[in-house]
């Protein structure tokens, strides 16, 4: 049992040890020998990374609690608790208990931890020894990641619940997920394919938490499974922040015309059956970092976009590529690029087109639409790519994504997937994205009938 193993953290602490070699670590999600690593080569240019000074304090707390949508959230409540309990109303290391190391990354470790004195809410405690990071670069990058997660407030991405700094470790307290990351669940996965139906789940989620980052100018650089944790609940958290940079939106309403052929004019009735081309003017928000640039080559290998390769400058492109390449993958198993070495890789991503695996998964329904979509994000060029100029919007438009109601997202029932225990949730779900077009269907041949029946009731013509 978790609890049998569990450590508490010295009541001191200066004098802490959070190295961690017991036995105890014993990994759940830890990162497999197979996950990609990321790299980050810096061209001393521009990044944007403004310098941002991580708190020198022993404690700190943002001030997120006051957040309108966490206010009922358990773990702020236990968190809360802990800080009203302490004598200087902040928390400190000592208020944790580790229970387990769950993995390790190029800039710490993250351990399963939990208040002591109280059992019930679980946190990650992603924990960096400032005096094992080899590099200025590195310790940019946790400086970059505390800036990123201080500022986040989305469903679908981590909340930090406490900055700590103490001794030379810094520590962030943030959502704890359970079920792993996206990579391993895929090897999990016979043929190391999921259904299509659960890649449209995840790549929604995954696309509203994009949505939500570029809104408030973070190009997030780092998307692949591996950095896609699902929560007790199903849902997905997008993690590890350290490649970020932050750039300037400006929010605005763009209209375009779109031309629309199959369309019935009238609502369907009168010269009903006669098809026309009729045009729709389409109206998206944008908020979206269209002017971000940086020189900087950072990802990992077989999600780089062309621009990244060419180190001649890129912007929020490149999160849309990797969303099309990470389609690609929770389809196919493997990535779209993917060469004997990774010179190869990037050489095929510089030159060649997107081909798909012609023998499985053609059939399935939605296949034909997934195909289109991944095509469109796989545009060499970022003017021509989908999403680029217009953000989000034009993305959950395109038809593989059609039927899904996208502000209640959050209340979907996840998908039942190998591998994957789900809490179920004490609150209803609204449906699952699986029978999104069974239900568009039945909509369809429902307002068939109706149709049927009124042009039945007009009667002959004299
Ligand atoms: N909130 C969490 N809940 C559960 N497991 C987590 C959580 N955050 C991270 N992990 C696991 O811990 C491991 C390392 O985490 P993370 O990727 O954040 O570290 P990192 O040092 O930033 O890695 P990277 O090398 O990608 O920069 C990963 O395997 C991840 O699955």
């Amino acid at each position: 049992m978790e609890d049998d193993h569990h450590q508490s953290l010295s009541s001191h602490d200066s004098d802490l040890d959070l190295s961690f070699t017991t036995t105890t670590t014993t990994t759940t999600s830890a990162r497999t020998s197979l996950a990609r690593s990321s790299l980050s080569l810096s061209f001393n240019d521009s990044t944007r990374i403004s310098s941002v000074s991580v708190s020198t304090a022993s404690t700190e707390i943002p001030n997120l609690h006051c957040r309108p949508h966490r206010r009922s959230d358990t773990n702020w409540s236990a968190i809360k608790a802990a800080t009203n309990l302490s004598s200087d109303n902040t928390l400190h290391l000592h208020h944790l208990k580790l229970i387990r190391h769950v993995g390790s990354g190029n800039l710490g470790r993250v351990f399963l931890c939990r208040l002591r004195d109280n059992d019930h809410a679980n946190f990650a405690l992603k924990v960096v020894d400032n005096n094992l990071l080899k590099s200025k670069q590195l310790m940019l990058q946790v400086q970059t990641e505390a800036r990123i997660l201080s500022s986040l407030d989305h469903p679908f991405l981590p909340t930090l619940y406490a900055h700590l700094e103490a001794s030379h470790y810094t520590c962030f307290l943030i959502d704890y997920c359970p079920n792993g990351d996206l990579h391993s669940l895929l090897k999990k996965q016979p043929n190391y394919r999921f259904p299509i139906d659960s890649v449209r789940f995840y790549t929604a989620e995954i696309l509203i938490a994009l949505e939500y980052l570029h809104s408030v100018g973070i190009v997030y650089r780092d998307l692949k499974p591996e950095n896609i944790l699902i929560r007790n609940d199903g849902h997905i958290m997008l993690s590890d922040f350290d490649l970020c940079f932050n750039a300037d939106v400006v929010p605005m309403v763009k209209y375009s015309k779109k031309r629309n052929k199959t369309r019935r004019n009238c609502f369907g009735f009168g010269s009903c059956t006669k098809k026309h081309t009729q045009e729709e003017m389409l109206m998206d928000f944008v908020a979206e970092p269209t002017t971000a640039y940086s020189r900087s080559c950072v990802g990992t290998h077989e999600y780089l976009a062309p621009e990244l390769i060419t180190g001649n400058g890129h912007g929020n492109g490149v999160d849309w590529w990797a969303f099309g390449v990470l389609i690609y993958e929770l389809l196919y198993g493997t990535t779209p690029f993917r060469g004997g070495s990774k010179e190869t890789t990037l050489r095929n991503i510089a030159a060649r087109t997107v081909k798909f695996d012609e023998v499985n998964n053609n059939n399935t329904r939605g296949m034909a639409q997934a195909k289109d979509l991944i095509e469109k994000l796989l545009v060499k060029d970022p003017r021509e790519r989908l999403g680029c100029a217009r953000g989000a919007a034009e993305i959950k438009r395109h038809p593989f994504f059609d039927g899904i109601k996208w502000p209640l997202i959050r209340m979907y029932r996840p998908p039942e997937v190998r591998g994957l225990v789900v809490k179920k949730s004490s609150k209803g779900h609204v449906g699952h994205v699986g029978g999104l077009l069974s239900s568009q269907k039945k909509r369809r041949s429902l307002w068939k009938g109706v149709k049927c029946m009124l042009l039945k009731n007009k009667g002959p013509k004299r």
